[in-house]
C-alpha cells in the first residue's frame, strides 16, 4: 500500500529565526519517487521531518491520503525513515535490528519469515547474525534500509542515505533503492544535495533554494527547461556556463547578445524564442550555454544555427571518454547566489528578491505567477573595483565557458581556439534570474 502526501503552503520557522521553509506546496502521488534537491541548509530535511511528524508545521497543512495530518503523532503515520547516519542498535544483530519494529508492533508473532524475506530483497541474508560493528558502511546502510522496510511502510522518507558512502558503493545502492521502491510501489521522498542522484532516481525532482521551492518537474525538464538560473546552474555536470550579456535589437539590423568582448549574432530568420528577446532590448540578461552547446571548430564548418566565437584555452580536463575544455572568451561570468552554501544573511541594502513594484505591468504579472519561486543574481559588480565583489570562489579563475569535446580533440592551455555555438540550445535569463529563452509556457499576453 502506498499513499499520497500533500503539502499546502507549508512553512517552518525555528523560534524567531527567519523561515527555514517558506510556503511549500507539493503533492507526491502514490508510488511516486520524488527527490528533494538543493544546497546545504535550503530546508530539505526540515520538509522531510515535517512529513514524518518529527517537526511541527508553523503554517500550512499536511494531508496524508487527503486527511489533515498536521497533528497526527509520528508513530500513527505509517512512515519509515532512513537517515544519513546508520541508526542501528549496536548490541543487536542485523536480524534483531530488522525485526525490532515488527516486535514493537506485534510482540507475540514470529517475525522470522518477514525478516528473511526483507534480507533476501536486500541481498543481506549472510549478514543477519552479525552485529553492526562487524559490517561495512554499505552493509550497515542496507540493514538500516531493511529495518525501515520490514514492516511495509506506506511512505518511505530517506535523508541523504548514501552520502557517507564511497562513490562506487553509492552507485550500487542507488540502483538498488530504485529497484526496491519500484518493486514495492511505496511513495518515497528522497533528500539529497547530489544532483547526480536526481537523474538516476527520481520520477520527479523538487529543487529548493533558501527554503523556497524553485521547480517541480521531471529530471529531464529540470535540465532542459529550468525555470530560473538557479535551477539551471544547480542541475547538470559540468555546470552550465553563465555569462552576463546585453540584448541588442536595433530596428535596422540583426539582433545580437553582447557579451562584452564578443557578440552572439542571433541567426536570421529569428526563431520565436529569439524574437521574444526583443523586449529585453538594452537590458542586462544572463546567457546560459551548456557544455554540449559549444564545439571547437572553425567558422567554415558552421552548421545552420551555429555562430562563431573564439577563446583562449585555460585548461583541459581529460575524463577518458571525453574532455572538458575550459575557455576564456573575455566575457563576464554571472554569479548566482546560494548555489553551494546555506543562505547568506542579506547584506544591508541587498534585496534578496526582486520587487514587483519596479517591474511594470508585464513584469508584475510574471512575478505574480512565479511568486516565491525566483532566484536572484548578485548585484552588478563594479568593474573598476578589481576583484572586489567577485564571488571569492571564482577569483583567479579566468575561464568563463566549458566546452565538452571528444577525447581525440587535442588542444593545449594558452592556445586560441575557434568556437561554434548552437544558438538553438541557447538559454537566456532576465535580470531577476527567470528563464526567458526558451520562452516559458503560458507566457502572459504580450499585447497588454
Ligand atoms: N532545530 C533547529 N533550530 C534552528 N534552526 C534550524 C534547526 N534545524 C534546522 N535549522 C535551520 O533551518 C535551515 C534548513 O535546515 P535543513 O536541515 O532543513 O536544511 P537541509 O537543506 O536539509 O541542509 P543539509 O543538506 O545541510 O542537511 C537551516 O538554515 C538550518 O540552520
Amino acid at each position: 500500500m502506498s499513499r499520497t502526501i500533500a503539502l499546502r503552503d507549508v512553512s517552518k520557522r525555528y523560534g524567531r529565526e527567519s523561515y527555514a521553509v517558506e510556503r511549500v506546496s507539493l503533492t507526491v502521488e502514490p508510488g511516486e519517487f520524488l527527490v528533494l534537491l538543493g544546497p546545504s541548509g535550503c530546508g530539505k530535511s526540515t520538509v522531510l521531518r515535517m512529513i514524518a511528524g518529527l517537526e511541527d508545521i508553523t503554517e500550512g497543512e499536511l494531508y496524508l491520503d487527503g486527511e489533515y495530518a498536521n497533528h497526527v503523532p509520528p508513530r500513527e503515520r505509517d512512515i519509515a525513515m532512513v537517515f544519513q547516519s546508520f541508526a542501528l542498535y549496536p548490541n543487536m544483530t542485523s536480524r534483531a535490528n530488522i525485526g525490532f519494529p515488527l516486535r514493537l508492533r506485534d510482540p507475540a508473532t514470529d517475525h522470522e519469515p518477514q525478516i528473511e524475506a526483507t534480507a533476501r530483497m536486500l541481498a543481506i541474508e549472510d549478514l543477519l547474525d552479525r552485529y553492526p560493528g562487524q559490517l561495512s558502511g554499505g552493509e550497515r546502510q542496507r540493514v538500516a534500509m531493511g529495518r525501515a522496510l520490514s514492516r511495509h511502510p506506506s511512505v518511505f522518507l530517506m535523508d541523504e542515505p548514501l552520502s557517507s558512502l564511497d562513490a562506487k558503493l553509492r552507485g550500487h545502492l542507488r540502483a538498488e533503492i530504485a529497484r526496491l521502491t519500484e518493486e514495492l510501489g511505496v511513495t518515497t521522498v528522497y533528500v539529497t544535495h547530489d544532483q547526480a542522484e536526481v537523474m538516476s532516481l527520481g520520477h520527479r525532482v523538487a529543487v529548493m533554494r533558501g527554503g523556497v521551492l524553485q521547480q517541480v518537474s521531471s529530471p529531464r525538464d529540470a535540465y532542459a527547461l529550468p525555470s530560473n538560473v538557479f535551477v539551471a546552474a544547480f542541475i547538470g555536470t559540468p555546470r552550465i556556463s553563465l555569462l552576463e550579456a546585453v540584448v541588442h535589437a536595433p530596428l535596422d539590423a540583426g539582433m545580437s547578445l553582447d557579451l562584452g568582448g564578443q557578440r552572439l549574432a542571433l541567426p536570421e530568420p529569428l526563431s520565436i524564442d529569439h524574437q521574444l528577446l526583443r523586449i529585453q532590448q538594452g537590458r542586462p540578461v544572463v546567457v546560459g550555454l551548456r557544455s554540449e552547446t559549444v564545439r571547437i571548430a572553425p567558422p567554415s564548418q558552421a552548421r545552420p544555427g551555429e555562430v562563431a566565437m573564439r577563446g583562449i584555452v585555460e585548461h583541459v580536463e581529460y575524463q577518458g571518454h571525453e574532455a572538458l575544455v575550459h575557455v576564456n572568451t573575455g566575457s563576464r561570468p554571472a554569479v548566482v547566489a546560494d548555489l553551494e552554501s546555506a543562505r547568506p544573511p542579506a547584506a544591508p541594502g541587498h534585496r534578496r528578491r526582486p520587487h514587483g513594484n519596479s517591474l511594470g505591468p508585464l513584469g508584475r504579472r510574471v512575478m505574480g505567477r512565479l511568486s516565491g519561486a525566483v532566484a536572484t543574481l548578485e548585484p552588478p559588480q563594479s568593474s573598476s573595483a578589481g576583484d572586489a565583489g567577485v564571488d571569492p570562489d571564482r577569483r583567479g579563475v579566468r575561464s568563463d565557458l566549458v566546452v565538452r569535446t571528444g577525447p581525440q580533440v587535442r588542444v593545449r592551455a594558452g592556445a586560441q581556439v575557434p568556437l561554434l555555438v548552437d544558438l538553438a540550445q541557447l538559454y537566456v535569463f532576465d535580470h531577476a534570474g527567470r528563464r526567458i529563452c526558451p520562452a516559458p509556457d503560458g507566457l502572459p499576453d504580450l499585447e497588454e
